[in-house]
Order: C-alpha cells, then sequence, then structure tokens
C-alpha cells in the first residue's frame, strides 16, 4: 500500500442467483484498476446478496444464495459474503446496506487502540476485517461496486429515489465495470446527477468480455446443460445437491 492512499471495502449488491464466476471476477478487475489508476487501496471486497422479499421471479432461497456465495467466495483471500442484508424482516435500499457496512466498520476501527482487545472485538463483530493486517485507525470508505447494468437502472424510473443515488454516488462513490450492452459513459453524459458527481464514479474497462450471467447460467441448468467453468465447483454441486434451479430429472453435466 503507497503512503497516503485511501483504504477502501468494495461492496456489490445483487441477487446471486446464483453467483457466477464473473461475480469474483468484477472484483478483481476493480482492485486492480482501483490500484494502478487511482489512490484507492481496497482492503476487502463484501458480496451481499439481496433479501427474499426483494421479490425477483425465480429466485432461490437466500439461505441457499448466501451459501453459495461462501463457498464461492472460498477461491477468494479477500472477498467476503455479508448476509445482513438477507436477515433484515424486509428489503433495505442499497443506500441503507452501505450505510450499514460503513457504521460497522468505523464502530470497529474506532473502538480500542489496544490491538488485543481491538481484534477481538473485530473477530465477534466483524469477522472479516479481523483477518486484515495492519488494520489501524486511518479512515476506510465502503463503495459500491456494480455492473454498468446495475448504473444504467438508475435511469429507470421508480426503481431508485433520486436522493439514494445522490447518497450511493456522491457520499459513497462507486466502481462500475463495463458490461456487453452498456455504456456507461453514455449514460453519465445524459443524467446531470452523474456527471456532477463524476469524479466518485471509477469505470473499470473489461476488454475480456464475458457474457456470464446467471440468468443464462439459471437457463442452462434447466436444461441440464453443463454450467462447469461459469460457476465454482462447490457451487456446482451445492446446487446439485439441493436440486436448485428446476435441475431435478436433469442428469446435470459437471
Ligand atoms: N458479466 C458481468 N459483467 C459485469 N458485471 C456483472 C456481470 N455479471 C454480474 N455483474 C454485476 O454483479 C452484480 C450482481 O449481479 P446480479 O446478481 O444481478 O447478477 P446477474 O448475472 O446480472 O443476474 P441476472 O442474470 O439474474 O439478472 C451487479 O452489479 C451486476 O451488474
Ligand atoms: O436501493 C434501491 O433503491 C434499489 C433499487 C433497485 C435495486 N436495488 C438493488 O440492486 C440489486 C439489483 O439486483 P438484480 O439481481 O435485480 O440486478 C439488488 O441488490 C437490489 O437490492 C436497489
Amino acid at each position: 500500500m503507497m503512503t497516503g492512499s485511501q483504504k477502501v471495502v468494495l461492496l456489490a449488491c445483487g441477487s446471486y442467483n446464483p453467483p457466477t464466476n464473473m461475480h469474483l471476477r468484477i472484483f478483481e478487475l476493480a482492485r486492480d484498476h482501483l490500484h494502478r489508476c487511482t489512490n484507492y487501496y481496497v482492503i476487502a471486497g463484501l458480496i451481499s446478496p439481496v433479501h427474499d422479499k426483494y421479490g425477483k421471479e425465480g429466485l432461490a432461497n437466500s439461505n441457499d444464495r448466501c451459501q453459495m456465495g461462501r463457498l464461492a467466495v472460498k477461491s477468494s483471500s479477500w472477498i467476503h459474503l455479508s448476509d445482513w442484508e438477507t436477515r433484515q424482516e424486509e428489503w433495505t435500499p442499497t443506500r441503507e446496506v452501505l450505510q450499514h457496512h460503513q457504521d460497522q466498520i468505523d464502530s470497529a476501527v474506532n473502538f480500542n487502540t489496544d490491538p488485543t482487545v481491538k481484534r477481538q472485538r473485530l473477530e465477534a463483530t466483524v469477522p472479516w476485517l479481523s483477518h486484515i493486517p495492519q488494520l489501524g485507525t486511518d479512515t476506510i470508505t465502503v463503495k459500491l461496486l456494480c455492473g454498468a447494468d446495475l448504473l444504467e437502472s438508475f435511469g429507470r424510473p421508480g426503481v431508485w429515489k433520486d436522493e439514494d443515488i445522490e447518497t450511493i454516488v456522491g457520499k459513497f462513490g462507486i466502481v462500475v465495470v463495463t458490461r456487453e450492452g452498456s455504456n456507461p459513459y453514455k449514460f453519465i453524459y445524459e443524467s446531470d446527477t452523474l456527471s456532477r458527481l463524476q469524479r466518485n464514479i471509477q469505470i473499470v474497462t473489461e476488454w475480456i468480455s464475458n457474457e456470464v450471467s446467471s440468468s443464462k447460467v439459471r437457463r442452462a441448468l434447466k436444461r441440464g446443460e453443463s454450467v462447469k467453468y461459469l460457476l465454482q465447483d462447490a457451487v456446482i454441486d451445492y446446487i446439485r445437491t439441493h436440486v436448485l434451479y428446476d435441475t431435478h430429472n436433469k442428469s446435470l453435466r459437471s
């Protein structure tokens, strides 16, 4: 970490229905870009699956989505799963999800300067933070990590509140990974709010473009087609064992 850099936690929200290798890849891409091109230093990544009451069609139960998320992030040393959203009574707007994790980090970091006491507290309250060496008392900012399709959903009438967009981008900041069929530069240009807040938006270009999406994976699973190398093997085993996504009567090819 370079002196003077700003510590960041990247939080990505979504259905994770199921978590694909692209969900992991966008974290790697974003971290690599931020370290090479900005003053941000990424200390951790968090995947936050959405609440069951989000009500999207075909959404597997959040227990299963969280279990699959935990299995998926096992291949990473710095990406973790946060099940906080799924444990709430209701669906939580993303602005509040970011704020919750920011508050959790702030209270843990500022709790006590004694390293042993602090680590014990971290292990009890924010276990994923306790693995980070030399946490110190520096400010850590949570930023939203998303694909360009999620950014473009900001423009869909009635989906996001204007004040939430203002807070998410203006206060926390957002890191956007390009996705086939989206043009985040044009989308930002056409939005007065996003153009004004442009310096809080980092765009990361995925040159090795990859069309993997959870919906395509679900379709393949339903048809009994192979999804190997699109998902982590442990996630495929979980789907098979728990007969998710209409895979019953299908001899899922691995
Ligand atoms: N191939 C991809 N490229 C860039 N970003 C992606 C890609 N796949 C998922 N993401 C991002 O990961 C986050 C969580 O995605 P989500 O769970 O909605 O996955 P999805 O594959 O888009 O799902 P679905 O196909 O069910 O709509 C979102 O910010 C989304 O934009
Ligand atoms: O906060 C909001 O107002 C808001 C409005 C629409 C969607 N979101 C979040 O965006 C994510 C969209 O996931 P998905 O799978 O529908 O692309 C999910 O985590 C939702 O909670 C959040």
